[in-house]
């Protein structure tokens, strides 16, 4: 069935505009993956900019503020904000085949009884995107870039995929991903800025980006990047649990797997600039670790008894001396940022940990980061099936760091206090990231940071 665009009048004023979208989106956000906190009622919502698409079909950046939670008893509630790209389309009546992209039903305003949906599950919207994503361009303030060396053909058709993510992704024809940013920050996203520098220094782990769009207004943003789709690629995470529902070991993917962040880390060292940290940059850090805890266990309150055992782990990092230089690392490096191609890994999703501001997340920082991210990992592999099997995260954590080893020319495990104190301080973001997304997996974290706090 054709979609039946709407025809009102459709001067882009923020005010009007808000006043038709505003309560449905204030409804319908806090219910999408990609939301930041979610159960958390939108406070506020205000438009940062409104983009006509076609006719009927707005791209949007909208600032929102959600109240948060009491850090101690309901007293105080004050509000903070984080801004969100959206696709909504406006329709008179919605087809049935979109049925379940709906927002909910403008009430008030210049569009009051149009029907809201999100317009990325609408072919019309991904395919356009495409359209512009192959020539450069401007539509309104946005700005659609491409490497001058790819040649991206037309038509290809559009398939949003449904995974759990923190973005939105189309693949097109099995050729090309775009991912979508979701919660925007000022500033080039890693995303784009490392795979492509990366693909400057001749890296093949990495998909290279082929093309890019963002904003200059209200400031520069990077909302998308389009790169190569790894046919029959499986990832990590994925072949992690066949593995062990199988009874299969692990052992020998986790050695290439360590290899190859080591091969990153290498690239990523050439290309970006590197320091080496004094004493009193580790004691900052472990400062940071230490205040990072603190926030997590008001939120999270099982966290409490464990917080006095993994303050050591911090402290053994400040007292720490000398340790390997910092450089760009992945910076969430997990088992599902990494996808198996034939006997090949590479690696995906370098925009680092979606929750910190993006200024920390494009800081040198020390490659032991991401090697405990992915030691987490095993852990997490090993915990979410049963009956538990310690013996096979063990023996994936030894063969990953001696893959790693064999590429890096240094051994994780002989940073034992950098690797105990960068593990903790990754379950310790996992509890937050798990009591905020998914509360059922909290005991996962749980579980790690009660062992790691036991370490004397
Ligand atoms: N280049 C690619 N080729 C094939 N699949 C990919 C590629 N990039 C991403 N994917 C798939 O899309 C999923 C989400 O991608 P990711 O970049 O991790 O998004 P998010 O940050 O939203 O989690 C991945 O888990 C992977 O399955
Ligand atoms: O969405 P991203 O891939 O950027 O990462 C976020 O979500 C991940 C979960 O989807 C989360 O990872 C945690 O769970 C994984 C299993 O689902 C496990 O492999 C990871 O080790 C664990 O950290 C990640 O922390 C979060 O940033």
């Amino acid at each position: 069935m054709a979609n039946t665009a709407l025809t009102r009048p459709s001067g882009l004023n923020a005010a009007s505009l808000l006043s038709s979208l505003g309560g449905p989106l204030r409804e319908w956000l806090p219910r999408q993956r990609w939301f930041a906190g979610k159960g958390r009622p939108v406070t506020n919502l205000s438009l940062l900019s409104a983009t006509e698409l076609y006719p009927g079909c707005l791209h949007l950046l909208v600032h929102t503020e959600r109240a948060r939670l009491p850090a101690r008893g309901p007293s105080g509630m004050p509000a903070t904000g984080d801004c969100y790209q959206l696709f909504v389309g406006l329709e008179e009546t919605l087809p049935a085949h979109l049925g379940h992209a709906l927002i909910g039903r403008a009430d008030e305003g210049p569009w009051a009884g149009a029907v809201l949906y999100d317009a990325l599950q609408d072919r019309r919207t991904t395919g356009l995107l495409l359209e512009r994503l192959r020539r450069p361009g401007a539509a309104g303030p946005l700005r659609f870039e491409c490497d001058t060396r790819s040649s991206i053909p037309a038509g290809l058709t559009p398939r949003l995929l449904d995974a759990e993510q923190s973005n939105s992704s189309v693949v097109y024809g099995d050729a090309y991903i775009l991912k979508i940013f979701r919660r925007v920050q000022a500033g080039m996203n890693p995303d784009l800025e490392v795979p492509w520098a990366l693909s400057r220094q001749g890296c093949t782990r990495v998909p290279a980006p082929v093309a890019w769009y963002g904003t200059s207004q209200p400031q520069d943003v990077t909302l998308g990047v389009l790169q190569p789709f790894v046919q029959g690629a499986a990832d990590g995470w994925t072949l992690a649990l066949q593995s062990l529902t199988a009874g299969r070991d692990f052992a020998e993917e986790a050695y290439e797997l360590g290899r190859a962040t080591a091969e990153v880390h290498l690239s990523l060292a050439e290309a970006f600039p590197r320091d080496t940290p004094g004493r009193s940059e580790h004691e900052r850090l472990a400062k940071a670790m230490d205040e990072r805890l603190d926030a997590t266990a008001r939120t999270v309150p099982q966290l409490a008894p464990y917080v006095p055992g993994l303050r050591a782990a911090f402290a053994g990092l400040a007292a720490r001396g000398a340790t390997r230089p910092v450089q760009r690392i992945h910076g969430d490096l997990h088992l599902g940022q990494v996808l198996r191609a034939g006997d090949r890994w590479l690696v995906i999703d370098f925009e680092g940990e979606p929750a910190r501001p993006l200024k920390e997340r494009r800081r040198p920082q020390s490659p032991v980061r991401d090697v405990a991210g992915m030691l987490r990992s095993f852990d997490y592999a090993a915990r979410a099936r049963r009956p538990w099997r310690p013996e096979w995260a063990r023996r994936c954590r030894d063969a990953y760091c001696a893959g790693y080893a064999a590429q890096a020319g240094w051994d994780p495990r002989d940073e034992p206090e950098p690797l105990r104190a960068y593990e903790t301080d990754r379950a310790v973001y996992e509890a937050l990231y798990e009591a905020k997304h998914r509360p059922g997996w909290l005991p996962v974290p749980l579980a790690a940071l009660a062992r790691l706090a036991a370490r004397r």
